[in-house]
């Protein structure tokens, strides 16, 4: 395969099975670098699945996945360390002597800065996403993977933390794909919507609409009739917060606990595989 250096992730024929079962078939997947795409489907449908082969969480494939070597990962349920500070978690896995400045730098850029010194127990469950974001943006990545980031945090830090995702993005110019049952999250963040279904992209369309986005807007209004046809709903289960109306801005408000449990696997934000060169490939075509 000729490397395109405008995209970010060029996956072929992408194969993983589960008890014989496929949930990836022969998935092909283009992103264009500086791209914010949003990838819908139902539950079950192999979001994750996807999201952790391009992170190299997952090698038990067949196909040819391209990705750029620096991506990080940030998940719906963040695991921190309770008993290390904010910026320590930030830092977790970066090999060197930890720096706090760094560390506070990211948190700054989130909006974090002043819970610096706090325990993650202290956090609401919207500052713990923040952190977690934080935390994917100290490898500076190319591919940042967002899987259903938000989905845990109720409406109100649901919205600030996509307006927070969208500036990012925005400053950042990185390419991102972020897994969602929400329509209304694609149609705020996107400027391109998959839809998975059968173990493949099952559709595939640009939105080509102005930002700040309107859910009351015309034709934000037909691609989400659009999307939800594709889903195959008949009630609007899909549908999240921004179809109603726009609720202020506000910090996190989700108390969340943290259990010592939360210990394992708290590697998978950031800790990614070496790689030498700028695109890697792994996982060789079976067919
Ligand atoms: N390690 C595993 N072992 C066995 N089956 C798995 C494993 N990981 C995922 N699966 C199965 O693969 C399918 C796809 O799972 P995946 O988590 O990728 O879906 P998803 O679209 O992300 O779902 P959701 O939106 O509910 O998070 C599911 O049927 C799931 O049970």
């Amino acid at each position: 395969m000729a490397t395109d250096l405008h995209r970010a992730v060029n996956v072929q024929g992408l194969t993983r099975s589960f008890d014989g079962r496929r949930v990836l078939d022969g998935l092909d997947l283009a992103l264009h670098a500086g791209r914010f795409t949003v990838l819908l489907g139902h539950g079950g449908c192999g979001k994750s699945t996807l999201l952790r082969v391009l992170a190299g969480l997952d090698r038990e494939i067949s196909g040819t996945v391209l990705v750029p070597r620096r991506r990080a990962v940030a998940v719906r349920a963040p695991r921190l360390v309770p008993w290390r500070r904010v910026w320590r978690n930030v830092l977790l896995g970066e090999p060197g002597k930890p720096v706090r400045a760094v560390a506070e730098r990211l948190l700054e850029e989130v909006g974090l800065g002043h819970r610096s010194g706090a325990r993650p127990g202290a956090l609401s469950g919207g500052e713990i996403q923040r952190v977690s974001l934080a935390r994917a943006l100290v490898r500076n990545p190319d591919l940042l993977l967002l899987d259903e980031p938000f989905g845990a945090l109720a409406a109100p830090a649901r919205a600030e933390a996509r307006r927070l995702l969208a500036e990012l993005w925005q400053r950042r110019g990185c390419t991102v794909l972020l897994a969602t049952h929400d329509v209304d999250e694609a149609l705020l963040l996107a400027d391109r919507v998959l839809v998975m279904r059968d173990g493949v992209i099952a559709y595939d369309t640009a939105v080509d609409l102005d930002r700040p986005r309107s859910p009351g807007d015309p034709a934000t209004a037909a691609l989400r009739t659009r999307l939800l046809a594709e889903l195959g709903v008949e009630r609007d289960e899909f549908a999240g917060e921004a179809a109603r109306p726009m609720t202020p801005p506000a910090l996190g408000s989700v108390p969340r606990t943290v259990h010592p449990a939360d210990r394992v696997g708290t590697r998978l934000d950031t800790d990614l595989p070496p790689s030498t060169t700028p695109a890697r490939r792994y996982g060789k075509a079976s067919s």
